[in-house]
């Protein structure tokens, strides 16, 4: 499945491996292990994998470890380590030696194959190119800056990876001596730059040293030949700015760093500065030469005959007419050269004729005909030519000051307009990341401007939908009756256009869309007369009269805050409670030796919705698949299921800031939305490993999938891929479309802002029509960021349809401007950033009411106390209880010879063992003989 075909739960550990050198008296740490089989089989899968972010149940997944595994773990444990940084206070003054040579490096993602590449580490900046020559041509693949980069490195496979953030680098080395000495020397300048950026270093002030690093990478002597210098260390710039300003776990720093880091104009001020000082100097010895020079009285000075006739013609016959260049006249003659204040200068006293000649070093012999035998000139024309010598060289030595001193003051101009940028763009992000949970670390300016720009936009959204439904409910008031309807069971979105759609969440407002859902509000205030009995009876209980009530005579107050119309919350209890001091590195270096899904995270990093609402939330844009079930050209059909697909990561851009609970064995959600004319049960019906399994059905499809997902763990980063294939047929026309998942990504773990990336390939397929869309992984060469493109092809490969779009902003079918936009996100809630940036569809997925309560098995996520006690805010009860929780679960394992049968989902037999279907008994025991007459083992 797509890229990234091996997966592994890891290890964090602390032991330091006995090979290992300290220099500095540095401790690097164990970083982590594969703990399971398959780990050693994929030899170049250096990542620290687990098969679940977090998930302190999995502590009882190797309660029966067989000892195979358990040889090899214990193995394994020793092998990742995580090379140490400059701790508080430490210093590494001490200027590394320039190291290189050829490393074998993992092509870039999707990670196939390796390469030999060229590697140059200079001053804690690691360069690479194909090879020596390239990069002496300055053809650079990449630019690493060691000091910010994680590095992990595994001795036994000699394996070395550098999460530089952008980027993830697998380095591996054949010989075990070579690669000892890398790890050494990238320790050492690893420290070294760290103290670089915090210090500056002895030699030089902080700025102008940062810049060192690439002022003399050269590889060899022969780079000075020929070597394009000028553009090698322009390149090797826009690198390491890229690189500086990519590192958004520092955040502002990093632009600030990249600022500094972009040393060309700093360069060029030094330059300029040190240039104008030496021609001050030889300026100053001239004008003592020409002060001891006897006084001729004569500033013109008229030559022989003689004289002239060996000269170019001069145009005056009068004066020394000191020739130039056409080109050089017309420079001196241009007001930039600043002819006249030469000339007007009082103590230069040089006439203006005087045409100055810097660029003919061979003026005064110019003068002088080579035919012309030194004798016949006369002492006095001698010192005449002396004079004019002094002269003319001050005026050239005078206008090459003045010029550097003008770039100078250019020059000084930029950068400080350069600065002001920088900090304009710093105080924009910080305004943007301190009013949005946006992953969107975005270092430059128009990002973040951005980032307010949809900010603004979304509340506008926001005022424009609360005015509307103002509106509509007064309209209600008004003539209420001529809206109610009564409420179908499981409605069918498509003939309940009309009113099926009534309660569509706020955030699942599309704008085109949004006056009609509006208006649909009214019409489920009335359904609460005429709800049927049966199995849907508890359906329409789940809108209590008193929530319609409410919702109709708050309306006219603020009919967002509290209750929606449709009955459902439309806030959480308490905003999040404040998770920012938790820093994960110091989380991961404290459990360093555990398996990450071991390692109990603190409660405030989860969200209080459990993966199995996670996968319900998939389905907020379900109207996608109502509408594809419209169409009876199937590549139609194939349009709106694609944009479903794409819809379902639309929540996570909002969502990096947390992780949902991980579901314990057993565990069960059911949503019903009546609105949406669908009803959705899931169970985590394997915990080892951890797999949860769906199924949604309404009248125009059903949607299923089992949802297990691999971890891996950079450094920096994590990557996640959800293994299982999606399914949805839309039983009108017999469709049966499949699809897989792309890769997440979730950046910044250790500090700064986290942000989510989705990349890979996706194919969806439905007997002869096939839809390829690309998730385009963040790049920062380019501004393209979670774009989605692709086609809707016929089996033979031709294209019918084209689409594009974005994950987080929606999806668009056709070319340019005539294309149609299929879907669009909904607008946020308001101060969706102070409550886990949940969406409104996410808000009510975890909502309990009393009535909804009898008929729910008490394995419902909503009932999982912890996670309530997180959604009220009561932190230190839901952490007490998550691991009481978490503890009897590990206890039930150790109990149980066997994992747990899911109740609701079947296993298939034989084939794809981890395929997970629904046996149709839910709904049914819901219905008759009820939960409340079955015995479930106690959770929690
Ligand atoms: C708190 C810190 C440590 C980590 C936060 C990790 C979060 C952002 C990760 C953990 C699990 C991830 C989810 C795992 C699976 C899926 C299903 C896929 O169809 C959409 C993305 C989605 C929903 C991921 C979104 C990002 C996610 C929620």
């Amino acid at each position: 499945m797509g890229a990234i075909t091996c997966f592994k739960p890891f290890l964090l550990f602390l032991q330091v491996s006995p090979h290992q050198k300290m220099s500095n008296g540095i401790h690097d740490h164990m970083k982590h292990a594969d703990s399971n089989s398959d780990s050693d089989n994929s030899g170049d899968d250096g990542s620290i994998s687990s098969s679940q972010v977090d998930g302190p149940q999995s502590q009882s997944s190797n309660a029966k470890p067989s000892p195979h595994k358990s040889r090899k773990n214990r193995k394994s444990r020793q092998e990742w380590i995580i090379l140490e940084g400059l701790r508080d206070g430490q210093r590494c003054e001490e200027k590394p030696e320039r190291y290189q040579g050829f490393l074998m490096k993992r092509r870039k993602w999707p990670l196939k194959g390796w390469h030999k590449r060229f590697f140059t580490l200079d001053k804690g900046i690691l360069t690479y190119a194909k090879s020596p020559n390239d990069i002496l041509k300055g053809k650079l693949h990449g630019v690493i800056d060691i000091g910010l980069a994680v590095i992990s490195y595994k001795r036994k496979r000699q394996r070395l990876d550098i999460d530089a953030e952008e980027q993830v680098y697998h380095i591996k080395v054949k010989d075990s001596k070579v690669f000892d000495n890398w790890i050494d020397r990238i320790r050492h300048h690893r420290l070294y730059r760290q103290h670089e950026i915090a210090y500056g270093t002895k030699e030089s002030p902080r700025l102008t040293e940062i810049s060192s690093p690439i002022e003399d990478i050269v590889i060899s002597p022969l780079a000075t030949a020929n070597l394009p210098e000028k553009s090698r260390t322009l390149t090797l710039k826009k690198e390491i700015i890229r690189q500086a300003s990519f590192n958004k776990g520092v955040g502002g720093q990093s632009r600030v760093a990249a600022w500094v880091l972009d040393t060309a104009g700093f360069e060029k001020c030094n330059k300029d500065l040190s240039d104008a000082q030496n021609t001050l100097y030889e300026l100053r010895d001239l004008l003592e030469d020409i002060q001891n020079l006897p006084l001729s009285g004569e500033t013109t000075v008229e030559y022989p005959e003689l004289l002239t006739q060996s000269c170019e013609k001069p145009k005056t016959r009068r004066f020394v007419g000191v020739r130039t260049s056409k080109r050089k006249s017309k420079k001196l003659d241009s007001p930039t050269h600043g002819r006249d204040s030469i000339t007007s200068s009082p103590t230069l006293g040089v006439p203006d004729r005087i045409h100055t000649s810097t660029s003919n070093p061979n003026l005064l012999s110019s003068l002088r005909p080579n035919s012309m035998p030194d004798t016949l000139i006369s002492p006095a024309h001698e010192q005449r030519i002396q004079e004019i010598k002094l002269r003319e060289n001050f005026i050239s030595k005078a206008e090459q000051v003045h010029c550097n001193l003008k770039s100078l003051v250019h020059m000084m101009g930029t950068e400080r307009e350069r600065l002001k940028h920088t900090l304009e763009a710093e105080a924009t992000a910080t305004a943007a990341s301190t009013a949005t949970l946006s992953p969107n670390t975005t270092t430059n300016n128009n990002m973040a401007q951005n980032i307010l720009l949809q900010q603004k936009l979304n509340e506008s959204y926001q005022q424009n939908a609360e005015l509307r439904a103002r509106l509509v409910r007064i309209g209600a008031e008004c003539n209420l009756t001529n809206l109610m309807q009564p409420m179908s069971p499981l409605p069918s979105p498509v003939m309940g256009r009309d009113r099926v759609q009534l309660a569509q969440s706020l955030s699942a407002e599309s704008f085109s869309m949004s006056e009609y859902y509006d208006a649909e509000e009214n019409v489920e205030a009335g359904s609460e007369t005429s709800s049927e009995p049966s199995d849907e009876e508890d359906i329409s209980s789940e809108v209590s009269e008193e929530g319609n009530d409410t919702a109709i005579t708050s309306a006219s107050e603020d009919i967002l805050t509290s209750v929606f119309p449709t009955g459902r919350r439309s806030k959480l209890p308490v905003p999040q409670p404040d998770s920012g001091d938790i820093s994960l590195w110091n989380l991961l270096y404290k459990n360093i030796g555990k398996d990450l899904t071991k390692i109990s995270m603190p409660v405030t990093l989860n969200e209080p919705l459990s993966s199995l609402q996670r996968l319900c939330e998939e389905l907020e844009y379900s109207d996608l698949l109502d509408k594809a079930s419209e169409y009876d050209d199937p590549y139609e059909r194939m349009i709106y299921v694609a944009a479903f697909a794409v819809s379902s990561y639309a929540s996570s851009y909002y969502r990096a800031g947390h992780k949902p609970f991980n579901p314990l064995l057993g565990e069960t959600y059911e949503c019903i939305r009546e609105d949406k004319g669908w009803r959705f049960i899931a169970e985590q019906v394997s915990h080892h490993p951890p797999i949860s399994a769906c199924h949604a059905d309404s009248r125009n499809f059903t949607m299923w999938q089992d949802m297990r997902v691999k971890t891996k763990f950079w450094g920096k980063s994590m990557e996640i891929q959800p293994l299982g294939t999606v399914n949805v047929t839309l039983p009108k026309y017999n469709d049966h479309y499949r699809w897989n998942k792309v890769t997440t990504c979730v950046h910044n773990l250790l500090g700064g802002q986290r942000w989510v990336d989705q990349y890979g390939e996706m194919k969806i397929t439905n007997g002869n029509v096939v839809c390829k869309l690309t998730f385009t992984k963040a790049s920062h060469w380019s501004s393209k960021r979670h774009e989605v493109c692709g086609s809707i092809c016929t089996l033979e490969g031709k294209v019918v349809h084209t689409l594009f779009g974005q994950w987080n902003e929606g999806l668009f079918c056709g070319q340019g401007s005539s294309a149609s936009c299929i879907w669009r996100p909904g607008a946020m809630p308001v101060d969706h950033e102070l409550y886990y940036g949940f969406t409104r569809f996410a808000i009510e997925l975890n909502e309990l009411d009393h009535d909804q309560a009898r008929f729910l098995p008490p394995t419902d996520s909503r009932f999982r106390p912890d996670q309530r006690m997180l959604e009220e805010g009561q932190v230190n009860d839901a952490e007490y209880e998550k691991s009481r929780i978490e503890q009897l679960q590990r206890e039930r394992r150790k109990r149980d010879d066997q994992e747990m049968e899911p109740l609701w989902f079947r296993q298939s037999i034989g084939g794809d063992k981890d395929v997970y279907k629904y046996n149709s008994k839910y709904w049914e025991t819901r219905k008759n003989p009820g939960f409340l007459k079955m015995s479930f083992v106690k959770l929690w």
